[in-house]
C-alpha cells in the first residue's frame, strides 16, 4: 500500500464515496471532450432527460476528423461521416452550454495539446477524456484517465466516474540526455524494459534528475506515452518548471490567487518518504535515439543496436509478436533500423506537435532539402501552435526543406482524414503507435521515433541517426539552459 504519493493524494481529494462494489465514486476536475467518442455519450444523455453537470467544467474541441488544409475544412467536409460527428458535437456544446474550441475559434487543436496550453490542465487535478492518451495531463501532476463511452455519459450527467485505484509504480530517470536524445526516447526505452504490458494495474510517477531537466512538453511526451507501456495513467510532480509554464495562461488565475494555487500544488506532491508498490531506475546518459522496428511500441530499439530475433524473448507471445513485425516490416534479424527507407515523415500529434518538436525538426532541417522521394507532412497539434511556429519564421524552414506546413489535427497519427498511408509505405513518424494499419493503410509500416530523427530521416530518406549525420548544434529539450541554479 503506497502513502503519501501525489496519486493517493490527488485520488483522496476527489474521492466522493466507496461504491458496494469496492471501486471509488472519484470527481473528476476537468472533462475533456473530442468528435469521435462523445456524440453517443450525449444521446445517451439525452435518452435519460439528464443535463450536464459541469458545463463549466468541460471543454470539447475536434481533432480527430478535421482535415489539415484550408480547402478541406470548408464545411460541409467532404467525408459525410466526419461532418457528422463534427456537427453532432457542435450541437451538443451548444445545447449544453459546454465551451467549444472550434475550427473558427482560432484555438482549434489536438485535446491533449489544447488543455495544457490554455492552462486547463492543473497540478492536483483529475482530467478525465474519452481518449487513452489522457495521460499526457499527468505531466503537470494529475490523474489523467482516458474514459469509454458509458463513462463518459457518466461524466457528462455527474461528473464523476466509478474507479478502480491502481498501484503506484516509480519509475526514476537518472543522469543526463546526450545530445540528440530526448524525451520521447526517456518513453521509449521505459516502455522497452518495461513492455507494453508491464504497467498494467499501475500508474507510473516518472521522476529523477534526467525527468526533472525535462522542459513541460518533454513531460507532456513521456506522460503521453503511458498507456503504450500499460499504465493507466501517468504523472510527475510538479515543480517550478510547471508553475512558470501555467504562469499567464489563458485558464490559470493570477496574482494572490496564482500564489493560492501554488500552495495546493505544492502540497500534492509526492513526500519524500512516500512508499511506492515498486521503484523501476532508467540510466538516462546511456539512452541512444530509440526507433521502433515492429508493430508494438515495445518493438523498440537504440539506433545502432540489430533488430532481435524471434528466439531471444522468452514468451511465447513476445516471438510470436517479432515473427510477425520482421514480416510485416520485412526486416531480418540482425540488421540495424539505420538505411531502412522512408517514404513518408510526419511530424505532429498530442506526444510530439508542440512548438518545441517544430523548434527542434527546424534546427536539422535549415538550410537542408527532404529527400526527393519522401513525402513530408508537419501538423502542428493545435492552431496555436502553429500561429507560434509562424510567428516565429519556424514554418518557412519546414517550407523552404519541402515539408507541407499544415492546420492542426490529429491527422496521419491515425488517419481518420484524408492524411493517410498509401500501399506499404514506411512512415518516420513522431507519434505513439505503430500499430499494423494505424496510419491508414494495411500494409503501411510505421517507425517511431523522436522529431529530431523524423527531420534527419526526411532529408535522408532513410531512417538515420540524428547525432551522426549533422554538425548543428541541436536543441537539448531540456531546461537546463534556463534554469537558475538551486
Ligand atoms: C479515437 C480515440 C478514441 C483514440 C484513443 O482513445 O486514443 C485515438 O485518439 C487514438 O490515439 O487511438
Ligand atoms: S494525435 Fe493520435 S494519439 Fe493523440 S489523440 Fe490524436 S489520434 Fe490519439
Amino acid at each position: 500500500m503506497s502513502q503519501g504519493t501525489l496519486y493517493d493524494k490527488v485520488w483522496e481529494k476527489h474521492k466522493v464515496t466507496e461504491l458496494p462494489n469496492g471501486q471509488d465514486q472519484l470527481f473528476i476536475g476537468l472533462h475533456l471532450v473530442h468528435e469521435v467518442t462523445s456524440p453517443q455519450a450525449f444521446h445517451m444523455l439525452e435518452e435519460r432527460g439528464h443535463e450536464v453537470a459541469f458545463p463549466e467544467r468541460t471543454f470539447a474541441t475536434t481533432d480527430h476528423i478535421v482535415p489539415t488544409t484550408p480547402e478541406g475544412r470548408e464545411r460541409p467536409l467532404n467525408d459525410p461521416e466526419a461532418e457528422e460527428m463534427l456537427s453532432a458535437l457542435e450541437e451538443n456544446v451548444d445545447e449544453n452550454g459546454i465551451t467549444f474550441f472550434g475550427l473558427e475559434s482560432g484555438k482549434q487543436g489536438i485535446t491533449h495539446v489544447v488543455a495544457p496550453e490554455l492552462g486547463l490542465s492543473q497540478p492536483g487535478m483529475t482530467v478525465a477524456c474519452g481518449d487513452s492518451h489522457t495521460a499526457t495531463h499527468g505531466a503537470f501532476g494529475s490523474i489523467g484517465v482516458g474514459i469509454g463511452t458509458s463513462q463518459i455519459r457518466d461524466v457528462l450527467s455527474t461528473g464523476c466516474i466509478a474507479a478502480e485505484k491502481q498501484n503506484v509504480r516509480r519509475v526514476e530517470v537518472n543522469g543526463e540526455l546526450g545530445e540528440g536524445v530526448y524525451a520521447k526516447d526517456i518513453i521509449l526505452k521505459i516502455i522497452q524494459e518495461l513492455g507494453v504490458d508491464g504497467g498494467v494495474g499501475h500508474v507510473y510517477e516518472y521522476g529523477g534528475s534526467a525527468v526533472r531537466d525535462l522542459d513541460m512538453e518533454g513531460r507532456l511526451a513521456i506522460c503521453n506515452m503511458s498507456i503504450e507501456g500499460g499504465a493507466r495513467a501517468g504523472y510527475i510532480n510538479p515543480d517550478e518548471t510547471t508553475y512558470e509554464y501555467l504562469k499567464g495562461r489563458e485558464y490559470v488565475p493570477e496574482g494572490e490567487e496564482f500564489e493560492e494555487l501554488k500552495q495546493y500544488w505544492e502540497s500534492i506532491r509526492s513526500d519524500e518518504d512516500a512508499e511506492y508498490d515498486d521503484v523501476v531506475e532508467i540510466d538516462a546518459d546511456g539512452i541512444a535515439p530509440m526507433v521502433t522496428w515492429g508493430i508494438n511500441p515495445g518493438q523498440v530499439i537504440e539506433i545502432d543496436d540489430p533488430i532481435p530475433a524471434p528466439e531471444e524473448f522468452e514468451a511465447r507471445t513476445d516471438r510470436e509478436a517479432a515473427e510477425k513485425a520482421l514480416e510485416h516490416m520485412d526486416h531480418s534479424p540482425g540488421d540495424t533500423m539505420e538505411g531502412y527507407d522512408v517514404d513518408v515523415a510526419f511530424l505532429g500529434t498530442c506526444t510530439n506537435g508542440r512548438v518545441k518538436d517544430f523548434e527542434v525538426a527546424a534546427t536539422v532541417l535549415e538550410g537542408r532539402q527532404v529527400d526527393p522521394d519522401v513525402r513530408a507532412l508537419a501538423v502542428p497539434g493545435s492552431e496555436s501552435v502553429r500561429k507560434e511556429c509562424e510567428r516565429r519564421g519556424i514554418d518557412q524552414t519546414f517550407i523552404e526543406a519541402g515539408f507541407q506546413w499544415r492546420q492542426a489535427g490529429c491527422s496521419m497519427c491515425l488517419a481518420m482524414n484524408d492524411d493517410s498511408l498509401e500501399g506499404d509505405e514506411v512512415c518516420a513518424s513522431s507519434s505513439n503507435r505503430n500499430f499494423i494499419g494505424r496510419q491508414g493503410s494495411k500494409d503501411g509500416r510505421t517507425v517511431l521515433m523522436s522529431p529530431a530523427m523524423v527531420a534527419a530521416a526526411a532529408v535522408e530518406g532513410e531512417v538515420v541517426d540524428v547525432r551522426d549525420h549533422f554538425d548543428t548544434e541541436l536543441p537539448s529539450g531540456t531546461n537546463r539552459a534556463e534554469e537558475v541554479a538551486d
